[in-house]
């Protein structure tokens, strides 16, 4: 049984392939691990969510494509009143041809959407007018101009007055000009840009069907453990694997694409068959990286000719964490460039979220062709205490005062990130209360 100092545990390489690294410099190796993307390719808009674009998002038309009225009510020519035309079948709906110029002194109806005819120097809202039939004519029916022919523009003698207390709009009120957001050919996002659910709306919105993004990374999730339950509560000491759900979530805010979730025993041979079958650019193990007696990850590691690049980080909880370059041989030719990796996540539930953040993050953003996210800092609403020579992660709340640290936060548990909305990276020493400390995201998607 591990004691209360357990997050202080210090655990020798199991391989000695590599010194412990500091957290800043582990953070960087995984950077540069990721920092050319893999490829790039071009796929139907609903593909594309949670890719970065590899070129700039450029409009192909003006948005709005024509001068579409705001409101629902009357375009008008003109100072008040005006004569209103009868509206042709469907004239002044939204998705209707436009309608016939207006000449001053004239109205139409128009809807909400719907395209302005020339002519048109405003909207008039449906609640500032009101339409007044005139009186009728001898021979000639209700409110029609003796003479009118049949075939011939519609012509009305309705009259159309703003309602009393009303002013006349404004030249242009509640008419959107063409080009109003954006003309044609001007690029509104850079490259890099990942395409969220806006994104998507945007593209469509400026006329796009397909968008070229940056090849997302695919990764495979190995969880290792034969005590791992994928259902009910923990029993006859066993207990319910956390990892599987939460990690997925995690790994695609960080741009990957799941291929697949296995379930490895504390099996060295399924573990080194596993990791040789599987054609994913980056593998993501639970588990195994310590050096207990069914932790097989670096013995399958050497087996199998990887090279570790990160083989343990100072920082608590989450320090046995490592990141490998897989071999590639047995990947088929047509696989295109040929580069594969391995994070291994500590068992421990939150020392596994800490790793992903620290190592998983950094290579697939960098891999997705995703910007690294910025760092940002926040004054510490309370004092962080620190371990003496290793970094600390520590789950916070983010309120207008500052990051505030949250309990239960030990490395096997949930309890603390659940409800945090950032990991408050704490250095070595700890960091005193109001001074500044480094804030990562927590991935709430
Ligand atoms: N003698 C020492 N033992 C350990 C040390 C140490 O310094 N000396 N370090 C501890 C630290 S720190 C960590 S972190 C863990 C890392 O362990 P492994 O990555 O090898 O993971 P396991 O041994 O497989 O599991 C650890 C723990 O986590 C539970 N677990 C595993 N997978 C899951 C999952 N998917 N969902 C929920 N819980 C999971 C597992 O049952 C164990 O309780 O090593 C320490 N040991
Ligand atoms: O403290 Mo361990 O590194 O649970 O993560």
């Amino acid at each position: 049984m591990r004691g209360s100092d357990e997050m202080y545990a210090s655990v020798p390489s199991p391989v000695g392939a590599a010194a412990e690294l500091s957290w800043p410099k582990a953070r960087v190796v995984a950077v540069r691990a990721g920092r050319r993307p893999l490829g790039v390719e071009r796929c139907p808009l609903t593909d594309a969510l949670g890719a970065a674009l590899a070129e700039p998002l450029a409009a192909t038309t003006h948005v709005p494509a024509f001068d579409t009225s705001a409101m629902d009510g009357w375009a008008v020519a003109g100072p008040p009143p005006w004569r209103l035309r009868e509206p042709a079948d469907g004239e002044g709906l939204a998705g209707q041809p436009v309608a016939e110029a207006l000449d001053d002194g004239e109205a139409c109806r128009i809807a909400t959407g719907a395209p302005v005819p020339a002519g048109a120097t405003a909207v008039l809202r449906r609640e500032d007018g009101a339409a007044e039939p005139a009186a009728p004519q001898a021979g000639t029916g209700a409110g029609t101009k003796p003479g009118t022919k049949a075939g011939a523009k519609p012509v009305t003698t309705t009259t159309l007055r703003l309602r009393p207390g009303v002013t006349a709009p404004p030249l242009g009120r509640d008419i959107r000009p063409r080009g109003q957001e954006c003309r044609a050919g001007e690029a509104l996002l850079a490259a890099g840009t990942l395409v969220t659910p806006a994104v998507l709306g945007l593209a469509a919105a400026i006329g796009h069907d397909e968008l070229t993004v940056h090849r997302r990374p695919t990764v495979e999730l190995l969880v290792l453990g034969d005590e791992l339950l994928t259902e009910g509560p923990s029993r006859d000491g066993r207990i319910r694997d956390a990892l599987g759900p939460m990690l997925p979530g995690w790994l695609a805010s960080y741009g990957a694409r799941l291929t697949g979730l296995r379930r490895v025993g504390d099996d060295r041979d399924a573990l080194v068959a596993a990791l040789r079958s599987s054609r994913a650019d980056v593998v993501v193990t639970t588990g195994a990286t310590a050096a207990g007696p069914r932790d097989f990850l670096h013995p399958a590691l050497v087996e199998i000719g990887a090279t570790l690049l990160v083989d343990g980080v100072l920082v608590r909880p989450g320090h046995p964490m490592l990141l490998a370059e897989l071999p590639t041989a047995e990947l088929p030719e047509t696989a295109g460039e040929k580069r594969r990796y391995l994070v291994g996540l500590p068992g421990n539930p939150f020392a596994a979220a800490v790793a992903a953040a620290t190592l998983a993050e950094p290579l697939l953003r960098g891999l997705g062709g995703c910007p690294q996210a910025e760092p940002y800092r926040v004054r510490a609403a309370a004092a962080l205490a620190g371990h003496p020579g290793h970094t600390r992660l520590v789950p916070v709340t983010l309120p207008e005062r500052g990051a505030v640290p949250l309990r239960h936060d030990g490395p096997a548990m949930l309890r603390g990130l659940a409800l945090a909305e950032g990991l408050a990276v704490v250095p070595p020493g700890g960091v005193a209360e109001g001074e500044p400390v480094e804030v990562l995201d927590v991935p709430c998607g």
